[in-house]
């Protein structure tokens, strides 16, 4: 068996600026991938077929998980006879805007790239990854990313400087697709991609922090008070930045000082389920 890493992203902005013919919002998106990661294992199958093993209730084993999808994108690609068997291992939350399924199928392309010695480029995997979702080519590569037209048009920024990222998904769902369909476009106050991109040039961390923008934020608060809620603690324990991450419901504080990550920690583990402090990735 061999294993990829999944990790989990945040959006540091997220912008809307317009309707697409196709129906997709075209987007520019600041994102970055925090080291909480799923765990995917790999072999191959002598009978032709896909076989997903999660323990994790809320993860599909069929063709709806994201990365049975992949597995059968990069089999009709690549012209493979061969079955594989997928393990995921989840420690991402589940429908929370982290992109974890997205992240489960990008790393299913890539290791099925090394299960089958392909040699696919980097550019390659991200068509490829296209196919499965917006968020998907993202997560081929990961790391610090301004990304444009529907999610899959990629240029690598520097990281985000070190810190730690205190997570916090509220117990209530969200549908990405109800929430783009309410953008509003008259009452948008668009964020400073540009600004945020100069701040990540000059590793000024205190200057991406004031630059923290989502403009999906309003839409999910609007429906769910528990986000606002979520952000206030955080301001009070003294967070650096805080957002709501894509399309909701997970909230993210920023923070240089492992004390105050310990307190906005502790602050929020009554509040909700799932809170974890983790680091950016370089
Ligand atoms: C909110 C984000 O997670 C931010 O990174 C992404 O924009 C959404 O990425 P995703 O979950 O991979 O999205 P997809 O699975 O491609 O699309 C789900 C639904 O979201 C809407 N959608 C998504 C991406 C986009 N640029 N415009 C859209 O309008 C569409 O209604 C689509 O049917
Ligand atoms: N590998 C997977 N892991 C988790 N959920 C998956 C997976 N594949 C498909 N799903 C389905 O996708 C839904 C959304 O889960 P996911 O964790 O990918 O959401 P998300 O983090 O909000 O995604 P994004 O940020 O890309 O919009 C889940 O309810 C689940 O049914």
């Amino acid at each position: 068996m061999i294993y990829e890493k999944a990790p989990a992203k945040i959006n540091l902005t997220l912008d809307v600026l317009y309707k697409r013919d196709d129906g997709y919002h075209e987007v520019e998106m600041v994102m970055t991938t925090v080291d909480l990661s799923d765990r995917l294992g790999f072999e191959c199958l002598n009978v032709n077929k896909v076989v997903i093993d999660s323990e994790n209730r809320f993860v599909p084993d069929d063709h709806r998980n994201l990365a049975y999808q992949a597995a059968q994108v990069f089999k009709e690609y690549c012209g493979i006879k061969s079955g594989v068997k997928i393990e995921i291992d989840k420690n991402i939350p589940v429908a929370a805007g982290l992109a974890g399924g997205s992240s489960d199928a990008a790393a299913t392309i890539r290791g099925l790239n090394r299960l089958f010695t392909t040699n696919l480029t980097n550019r390659e995997m991200e068509k490829m990854a296209e196919q499965i979702g917006s968020d998907v080519p993202f997560c081929i590569q990961g790391g610090t990313q301004l990304a444009t037209g529907r999610g899959e048009v990629l240029d690598p920024l520097p990281p985000l400087p070190p810190c730690y990222v205190v997570l916090a998904k509220p117990n209530i769902g969200v549908s990405t697709k109800e929430v783009y369909d309410r953008v509003n476009f008259e009452r948008m106050k668009h964020p400073h991609t540009k600004k945020v991109i100069k701040a990540l040039n000059n590793q000024d961390f205190s200057s991406v922090c004031d630059r923290l923008e989502n403009v999906l934020e309003p839409i999910t608060v609007s429906m769910h008070k528990e986000i606002p809620q979520i952000k206030e603690q955080m301001v009070n324990a003294e967070a650096d930045g805080v957002l709501m991450s894509g399309s909701g419901p997970t909230v993210y504080a920023l923070v240089k000082q492992e004390s105050k990550a310990d307190r906005i920690y502790n602050s929020l583990k009554g509040f909700c389920q799932e809170v974890y402090i983790v680091h950016s990735l370089r």
